[in-house]
């Protein structure tokens, strides 16, 4: 049996009874702290504990190239997936500084790209091919490459050891991709679901619409089986990204989703196990505008709206300390009791 196979976990009903009564004992009006209070109960049952905690902090950046970068669908050029790479390592993206800030533990992981690079510190090699195929020609995944890049983000979770984990991704062209995934996931058209990604203008929009509708109409993918879709349409990262959300849920840990990427790997993996759901808490809104309808099937309310759209985990990294915030006051406001509060009347 593969291990995609294994049962999910299901998350603590005696911790969420118990973290469910600790609030209604504490000095506040009950349901004023409104979702922080239901966060705090959620991750009670997701740690199996009445008083949970966000200390330890797992990120893993998943980087890879996209064949169909060559149709020019996005602003910058393919090389930037490489040079971000090297980026993350020397602590200069968004992601490393706010991993830094948080304390967080962030591994990068190379699964492919375009550019030669060096050996570099702190960034693991495991690189499939040099990205992935032209989706618009090919299949963008062989089975053998999407089970290897589902199974480097399952050894992710396996090493996490961390009270949640976050994953993000880095790939030129990605959103074009991750589009085509959600126009295959959620029977929608390209002309709804496509955005600027990286920035691009009008005309090249319509052009990046048009190779995704292409590209449905060759592959003619089933939304029924969604690890399919993934192999046609998706990148390494964003299957290594559903590879790292199914573990997550088999294993018991907390899954913090970030923006549009992250969310149609979240997508991916709850279309190919149900049951995973509540394991993801929905980090951020993307100001990139396929990220509602991607939401809306998650079915999840996102905890931030910055506009951002940059993705490496960044939206899921800023409602770190929201989270934190919810588990402290969970764990040591005083209770009606302690603190001699009159209970309410009426
Ligand atoms: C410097 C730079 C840093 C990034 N970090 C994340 N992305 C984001 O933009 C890319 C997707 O947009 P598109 O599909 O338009 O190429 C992905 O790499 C994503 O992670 C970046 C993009 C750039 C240019
Ligand atoms: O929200 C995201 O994940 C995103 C949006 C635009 C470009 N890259 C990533």
């Amino acid at each position: 049996m593969s291990w995609l196979e294994q049962s999910i976990k299901s998350p603590c009903e005696q911790s969420i009874l118990a973290a469910n009564n600790r609030q209604q004992q504490l000095t506040k009006p009950p349901g004023s702290l409104g979702q922080l209070e239901t966060l705090a109960i959620q991750l009670a049952g997701l740690q199996a504990s009445e008083t949970p905690h966000i200390d330890t902090i797992a990120i893993s950046i998943f980087a890879a190239d996209h064949g169909i970068a060559e149709e020019q669908v996005s602003a910058f050029p393919q090389a930037v997936t490489a040079e971000m790479i090297r980026n993350f390592a020397h602590g200069g993206a968004a992601i490393s500084v706010l991993a830094k800030q948080l304390n967080a533990n962030l591994r990068v992981s190379n699964l492919g790209t375009v550019s030669e690079l060096e050996t570099i510190a702190g960034v693991e090699d495991n690189r499939l091919a040099a990205g992935t195929a032209n989706f618009s020609k090919a299949p963008a995944m062989t089975e053998e490459q999407c089970q290897q890049a589902l199974a480097i983000g399952k050894k992710h979770i396996d090493q996490a050891n961390a009270d949640i984990f976050i994953g993000g991704e880095m790939g030129i062209a990605n959103t074009t991709s991750a589009t085509a995934l959600a126009c295959a996931l959620l029977q929608k058209p390209a002309s709804v679901l496509t955005g600027p990604g990286t920035g691009i203008n009008h005309k090249t929009l319509r052009h990046k619409q048009a190779v995704i509708e292409a590209a449905l109409d060759l592959h003619q993918a089933n939304p029924e089986q969604p690890l399919e879709c993934l192999r046609l349409l998706g990148g390494f990262e964003i299957a290594a990204l559903t590879g790292a959300f199914i573990r997550g849920a088999q294993v018991g840990m907390p899954l913090l989703v970030d923006g549009f990427i992250a969310s149609i790997a979240a997508l991916t993996a709850l279309r190919y196990q149900p049951d995973i759901a509540p394991w993801l808490i929905l980090g951020h809104q993307s100001a990139e505008p396929g990220h509602k309808a991607i939401v809306a099937a998650l079915d999840k309310s996102p905890l931030l709206q910055l506009d951002m759209r940059l993705g490496e985990a960044s939206g899921a990294a800023c409602a770190i300390p929201l989270l934190q915030l919810a588990c402290t006051l969970h764990n040591t406001m005083a209770t009606f009791d302690s603190a001699n509060i009159s209970a309410a009347t009426l």
